[in-house]
C-alpha cells in the first residue's frame, strides 16, 4: 500500500553563495502492507515529520520514489498530487487543523465539496460520519465550542469522509489528555480492523507507538535496523 524506495531529502538554507545543505533523510526504504498500522518513532529532529510531508506530497524528495496504492506519486505534478490526495489520503494532525469559522458539520463536509459530491449526498454522508464519531448532536458547534477530544474526532471524521485507503497521522494524540488519548487509540484500531484502513503514524509517545503492528525507528535520518517488531 505504501512503498518507499531509497528516499533521501536535504533542505537547503541560507542565501545564495552562503548556503548550507542539511541532509535530513538518508536512503530510506520500507513497505507498509494494506491493512497495517505502522508507527514511526525517533527523537526530535530525526526526520519523522519530513518523511510524512514527503509521503503527503507537501514537499518533494531530493532522491527516491514513493508509491501509494499502486501509483508512483513522486512522478505526479502538483495538481495531480492534489487530486490524488483527495481520493486516497486522510490526515490527522496534532493541532486538528479544523477551520474555526466552520461548524463541525461544515468541516466534515468540506472534502466532499472539493470532490464535487451533490448537496443531498453530502448531507447524508456527513451525518452518517458524525454519527460514527458520536458527534451528531454537536454538528452545529464551532471548533472553539468543542473539547480537544471532540475536535480530534471531527478531524478524524473529515479524514474518513472520502473513504481513504490510507491515513497519515502526525502525533494524533499530542494535544489530548490520557483518557481521551486512550479512546482515540481504540478508535484508530477499530477503523483499522473494521474498514481495513492502512495507517502510517508518527509519534514520540510510547502508547501510540504500541498500536502499530510494526514500529520503524528513525535515527539521524536513517532507519535503525533490528527494531522490535510487535
Ligand atoms: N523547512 C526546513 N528547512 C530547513 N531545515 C528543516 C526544515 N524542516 C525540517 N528541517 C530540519 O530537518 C530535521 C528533521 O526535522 P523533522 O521535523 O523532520 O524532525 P522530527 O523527527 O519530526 O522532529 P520532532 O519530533 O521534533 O517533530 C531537523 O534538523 C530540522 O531542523
Amino acid at each position: 500500500m505504501i512503498t518507499i524506495n531509497n528516499l533521501s531529502h536535504e533542505f537547503v538554507i541560507g542565501k545564495k553563495g552562503r548556503q548550507t545543505i542539511i541532509p535530513v533523510l538518508r536512503n530510506i526504504s520500507f513497505n507498509v502492507e494494506k491493512g497495517e498500522i505502522v508507527t514511526i518513532v525517533g527523537r526530535s529532529g530525526s526526520g519523522k515529520s519530513t518523511l510524512l510531508n514527503l509521503v503527503s506530497g507537501f514537499i518533494r524528495p531530493t532522491e527516491g520514489e514513493i508509491w501509494l496504492n499502486g501509483t508512483k506519486v513522486t512522478d505526479l505534478n502538483e495538481a495531480k498530487f492534489a487530486d490524488f490526495r483527495i481520493q486516497h489520503l486522510g490526515f490527522i494532525f496534532q493541532s486538528f487543523q479544523l477551520i474555526p469559522s466552520m461548524t463541525a458539520f461544515q468541516n466534515v463536509e468540506l472534502p466532499l465539496i472539493l470532490k464535487g459530491v451533490s448537496e443531498r449526498e453530502r448531507k447524508q454522508q456527513t451525518e452518517e460520519m458524525l454519527k460514527r464519531v458520536e458527534l451528531l448532536d454537536y454538528q452545529d458547534h464551532y471548533p472553539s465550542e468543542l473539547s480537544g477530544g471532540q475536535q480530534q474526532r471531527v478531524s478524524i471524521a473529515r479524514a474518513l469522509i472520502v473513504n481513504p485507503p490510507i491515513i497519515l497521522a502526525d502525533e494524533p494524540t499530542g494535544s489530548l489528555d490520557s483518557e481521551t488519548e486512550e479512546s482515540l487509540l481504540e478508535f484508530i484500531k477499530e477503523l483499522n480492523r473494521d474498514l481495513g484502513i492502512t495507517f502510517l503514524i508518527i509519534t514520540h509517545d510510547n502508547k501510540v507507538a504500541q498500536i502499530g503492528h510494526r514500529t520503524i525507528e528513525l535515527k539521524d535520518g536513517r532507519i535503525v535496523e533490528g527494531v522490535a517488531i510487535v
